[in-house]
């Protein structure tokens, strides 16, 4: 997968693009991240690349030519066309369901503005999706994009260490995730539970999957409406 990011500010890529699990999916080639500085694609002689707002009003907006510029250039050279993904408040909430449906793409494309928003022909005629990671307003798109970028890349295969965890981490079975423990067995008279240390699969198992349905019946009561549950499963929560 290549993963391109348009921005002011590409050095803020440099940690999260070189270090931990991305840094080794770069280096194990099972994915190419770029950071790009789309102002080298503004065409004015001060290379701007925002303006004031037609109609008035506070702030700044991140003018068209520059972004079409430099997506144009990215994508000229692809082969599947590209998701063009816009990062802004108002776009649609990010979910794990979302980062599958994007780590299936061959080449991502992030668009990261600042200012008070983005000339709306490039909503309308660039982007092919636009995402928030939450209700709150953050100061640019180079936080988010990380964020997607972090949770995308994560489910590619031979990314993880242990191909099982992107699969049944948090919220890939629809539920929170159950406690984990490990050594000590015993820390300050706190005790692992005992199945942990059975070795019987088939209750650990249980015990795993009755800990998630607790714990987000518990948090997230909400998630259990679009998670697979059994008939039983279901009963037992409405008791
Ligand atoms: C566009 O509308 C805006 C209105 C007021 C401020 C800003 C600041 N801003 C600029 C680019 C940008 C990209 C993403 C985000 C963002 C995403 C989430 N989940 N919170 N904040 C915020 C951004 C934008």
């Amino acid at each position: 997968m290549k993963i391109d990011v348009l921005t002011l500010f590409p050095e803020m890529f440099n940690g999260v693009f070189g270090t931990s699990i991305l840094g080794k999916a770069q280096e194990k080639g099972i994915v190419e991240l770029a950071a790009i500085n789309f102002r080298a694609y503004a065409n004015n002689k001060h290379n701007t690349v925002d303006d004031y707002p037609y109609g008035g009003g506070g702030g700044m907006v991140l003018k068209p030519e520059p972004m079409f510029a430099a997506v144009e250039d990215l994508v000229k050279d692809a082969g599947e066309k590209p998701r063009i993904v816009l990062m802004c408040p108002q776009g649609e909430r990010f979910t794990q369901r979302k980062a599958e449906e994007l780590s299936s793409a061959e080449h991502l494309i992030f668009v990261c503005g600042h200012y008070e928003g983005y000339d709306e022909r490039i909503r309308e005629h660039l982007v092919t999706d636009e995402l928030s990671i939450g209700d709150y307003v953050l100061t640019g798109g180079e936080l988010p994009a990380m964020v997607v970028i972090d949770a995308v890349v994560r489910l590619l295969p031979g990314v993880l260490g242990n191909e099982t965890s992107a699969v049944t981490d948090s919220f890939s079975t629809g539920l929170l995730e159950y406690p984990h423990y490990t050594r000590p067995a015993s820390f300050r008279g706190m005790d692992v539970p005992e199945v942990l240390i059975s070795g019987h699969h088939g209750r650990i198992d249980a015990w795993r999957r009755e800990q998630s349905l607790l714990r987000t019946l518990q948090r997230r009561p909400d998630l259990l409406e679009q998670a697979e549950l059994s008939a039983k499963e279901r009963s037992w929560l409405e008791e």
